[in-house]
């Protein structure tokens, strides 16, 4: 055994029948097959080294004769490796599959000593327990109904197993009835207690989650939610999102995938990626917070056809979606926006936001080095600032993307250049077209052609917006909307009399949640909450070759 510079340990081990070197650096565990017990050459099978980063090393156990293996398999490893397993030990570590889907791999050593095995053990979990960014305590919130009804068995099969193994302990919590998450967070959760939170269930439960967690926040800060210009506080508590929902477009976003086991690896090496967040409000009354899709016109209508439609699960949506392109809805209104100015990105951006974006990290820093030019933006809240853009006119569709909001659906997303954390959402505006055309828009989120490259379709980087629907600019539209709508679709029918479009109200999707408001102020906050995940993770080259390494 040798230590070396930053070398903690280095040991012949065996792995299965092969003699191998194995060390421990500082952040990296390696075993390489000895060339004395390989084959002398073989064209596909080299004798490749294999190295986990400690940091995705999940946990590490001993090896014991009594552990359950009442198959026989245990003797016969013993016979077949001639060694005491009381000298094994098991790395379980993180293995990246296809498509952003991580699994826990296992490796075992069997050791010559067993004083050996005991200096292995206790110094990879001395490494695992330096890593201060693990989460260790964790409160976990599932919605039984979620998606396809899964949510508890999901993370008791698939999650809660692996939270075990990697020694994390869990309060879990089923919720009872929609908003008890947020409630619970909002009063009673004893948050000091946790170092997570944990949503098992789709983006309807995140968004419970952090309105209970941003307002705890905004309230023990003394800081007024109902304030459009006030800067909120960003909370402490990560959050980990257990996919088990029908869309899943938040976790999705920020992990590549919808794979439980991929997401509670994430929480368990303790990965961190900020989120931008819009506050909603409506005359300075808050209404919401949103991360992913506020949409009016198509998207508010897909979402309120679709709640009607729940009995179906996550097919609800394609049904609400064909059905609300078929009635061809157009809306007026006013959309104002502020440009975001000193940024890095554009919407339009062939590049995309990935692990480590440079863009969010500059974006970011940027905001939080100089604030006060952000609160001068910010703070340019007349109507006649010069820094404002109104626009008026027919849409079918007003969007605003805080981040891709890819999903299975749509695996680019609403708005494929658009950032997690720049501090900035994507305001696309599709203008009044006919059917064909829309639907030509609609089908490029689902291929590789360019979604705005539409004459009637525009898009924008703003950091702050405000829509006002026709005919409801100075009060509660939605009074307007229960004592007038009659009187008004009459007028603009016949303003329009061949255009073929119903002229309609619609709602607010603000993140697979109805609005009472169409009237809206929204404004970005610049990373204000933090996930258990890294950002889609770029493919690795060889990433679809099988691995070579099995010795
Ligand atoms: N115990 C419960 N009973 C009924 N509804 C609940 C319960 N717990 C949470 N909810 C509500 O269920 C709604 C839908 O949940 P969720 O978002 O998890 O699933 P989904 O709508 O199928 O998925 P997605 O939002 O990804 O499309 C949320 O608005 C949430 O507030
Ligand atoms: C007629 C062909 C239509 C193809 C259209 C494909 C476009 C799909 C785009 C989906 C974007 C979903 C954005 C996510 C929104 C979520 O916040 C929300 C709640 O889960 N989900 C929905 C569907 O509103
Ligand atoms: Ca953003």
């Amino acid at each position: 055994m040798e230590r070396p510079g930053r070398l903690l340990l280095l040991s012949e081990l065996r792995v299965g029948n092969a003699a191998c070197d194995v060390s421990l650096c500082r952040s990296l565990l390696t075993w390489k097959r000895r060339s004395s017990s390989g084959p002398v050459y073989h064209p596909f099978r080299p004798s490749v080294s294999h190295s986990v980063s400690v940091s995705e090393i999940i946990s590490v156990r001993e090896e014991e004769e009594s552990r359950g293996r009442d198959d026989g398999s245990w003797k016969k490893i013993k016979e077949r490796e001639g060694k005491d397993c009381r000298l094994a030990f098991t790395v379980l570590y993180v293995e990246r599959r296809q498509q952003h889907r991580w699994r826990c791999a296992e490796v075992t050593f069997t050791c010559p000593e067993g004083a050996l095995r005991q200096h292995w053990v206790g110094s990879i979990r001395e490494q695992l327990a330096a890593i201060a960014s693990r989460p260790k305590h964790l409160l976990v919130y599932i919605n039984p109904c979620s998606g396809k009804r899964k949510g508890k068995r999901i993370y008791e099969e698939k999650v809660a197993p692996l939270f075990a193994q990697a020694g994390v302990a869990t309060q879990v919590i089923v919720t009872e009835r929609a908003n008890y998450a947020r409630d619970h967070l909002r009063t009673e959760a004893e948050l000091k207690k946790f170092d997570g939170v944990v949503c098992v269930g789709g983006d309807g439960m995140f968004s419970e989650i952090i309105h209970g967690l941003i307002w705890r926040t905004q309230m023990d800060g003394g800081v007024d939610p109902d304030s459009p210009d006030e800067a909120l506080l960003p909370g402490s508590l990560r959050i980990g999102i257990i996919p088990a929902g029908s869309t899943d477009c938040i976790c999705f976003a920020t992990v590549g995938a919808n794979d439980p086991v991929t997401s509670a690896l994430h929480v368990i090496v303790g990965d961190s990626q900020p989120m931008d967040v819009c506050s909603v409000h409506h005359n300075s009354t808050f209404l919401r917070y949103s991360v992913s899709l506020l949409g009016y016109g198509f998207y508010g209508d897909v979402l309120t056809d679709s709640e009607r439609k729940r009995w179906l699960g996550p097919a609800r949506y394609d049904l609400s979606g064909v059905k609300m392109f078929l009635t061809h809805h157009y809306y007026e209104g006013t959309v104002s926006y502020l440009p975001a100015r000193g940024i890095k990105g554009t919407p339009r951006d062939a590049a995309r936001c990935r692990s480590g974006c440079v863009v969010c990290q500059h974006n970011g820093e940027q905001l939080s080095e100089k604030p006060e030019r952000y609160e001068v933006d910010e703070a340019s809240d007349s109507e006649n600032d010069s820094e404002w853009r109104t626009i008026r006119g027919k849409f079918l569709a007003i969007n605003a993307a805080s981040m891709s909001c890819a999903c299975p659906r749509s695996p680019k997303g609403l708005s494929p250049a658009a950032h997690l954390a720049d501090g900035t959402t994507d305001l696309i505006l599709v203008r009044k077209c006919s059917r064909f055309d829309f639907l030509r828009h609609l089908l490029r989120h689902t291929s590789k052609d360019d979604q705005f490259d539409l004459t009637f379709v525009e898009v924008h980087r703003v950091r702050r917006f405000r829509f006002t629907p026709r005919y409801c600019q100075s009060n509660s539209d939605l009074d307007m909307r229960e004592n007038g709508k009659h009187q008004l679709f009459s007028q603009i029918c016949r303003d329009h009399p061949a255009c073929g479009c119903a002229p309609a109200y619609s709602s607010w999707n603000c993140d697979g949640e109805i609005l009472t408001h169409t009237a809206i102020d929204v404004r970005v906050h610049c990373q204000l909450i933090k996930l258990f995940a890294r950002g889609i993770e770029e493919p690795m080259v060889f990433e679809d070759l099988p691995n070579p390494c099995a010795i």
